[in-house]
């Protein structure tokens, strides 16, 4: 299928990140489609996490361009930022939930950055909701991340990512530390939001379920760039040696086999 400007909601061009002697990403170019759920791969260090602050400008590129929602994000003064990133959620890795916050205030601290006229009450309700659609339970707002599990912490950072009604969503390895069981709820509950809340999802992940049960094309990051972009049988139908492993490879035909099952 041919893709229009419009439906491009990240595209990134010529991408070069260096660090010192290291050269991290040299002509790196990715479209990331509108309401797409993009896995990304990698092996550890190829560049996955640097490519997301490239992308939310977190990272200044040596070199390259970076567009996100029709927006050049490279050269943007505080205030342009600003109103580019109200329009994205993130989840890191660890969550980066405020520690001395309970979860529904953590929710709430976006929703007082952008909208701070809006009056306490709502602001309330607003949080409540964003944690009852992250499939947390309603007695879980007034807790401390310390007080809740690393999948309820994940949730609760769900919440937060998701309180202003982003359009586009990040998620740096959101299964990693889940059990199994937990993983593969956390991955339900995040193709059910992306399909009823029309969300674009850049999706870094190391786990071969998720690719499988989520992900509708996958990027792999090699050799400094994107070597290529595909369904998992387009990938596996290529004949490069790091796919192969990757998909192929024990874990890869276990994830296919569970994912086999499930659908029967
Ligand atoms: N701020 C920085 N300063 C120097 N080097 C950095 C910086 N950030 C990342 N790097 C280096 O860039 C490379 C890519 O890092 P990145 O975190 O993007 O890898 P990754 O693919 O996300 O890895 P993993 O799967 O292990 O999380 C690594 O070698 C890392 O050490």
């Amino acid at each position: 299928m041919q893709h229009g400007e419009r439906d491009i909601v990240i595209k990134v061009e010529g991408l070069r990140n260096v660090f010192g002697e290291q050269v991290v990403h040299d002509g790196l170019d990715l479209e990331v489609h509108r309401g797409e759920i993009l896995g990304v791969v990698g092996g550890s260090g190829s560049g996955k996490s640097v490519l997301m602050r490239s992308i939310i400008g977190l990272q200044t590129p040596s070199a390259g361009h970076v567009e996100v929602l029709g927006e050049d994000m490279i050269g943007r003064d505080d205030d342009e930022a600003k109103n580019i990133r109200r329009r994205w959620g993130i989840l890191f890795q660890n969550g980066a939930l405020f520690s001395t916050l309970t979860v529904a205030e953590n929710v709430q601290v976006p929703i007082r950055e952008y909208f701070p006229f809006i009056q306490p009450p709502l602001i309330d309700e607003i949080a409540s909701y964003k944690i009852a659609m992250s499939g947390l339970d309603p007695n879980a707002g007034p807790k401390y991340p310390s007080e809740l599990s690393g999948g309820m912490r994940k949730r609760a950072a769900l919440a937060r990512a998701l309180a202003l009604d982003p359009e586009l969503l990040f998620l740096d390895e959101p299964t990693a530390g889940l059990d199994p069981i937990g993983a593969a709820a956390f991955d339900d509950l995040i193709k059910s939001l992306a399909r009823k809340l029309d969300l674009t999802v850049f999706l870094i992940t190391h786990d071969l379920d998720t690719l499988h049960a989520i992900c509708d094309r996958v990027a792999v990051i090699a050799d400094k760039k994107i070597i290529a972009v595909g369904t998992i049988p387009e990938l596996t139908a290529l004949d490069h040696p790091w796919i192969e492993e990757y998909f192929s490879g024990p874990r890869g035909r276990a994830a296919l086999a569970s994912t086999a099952k499930k659908g029967d």
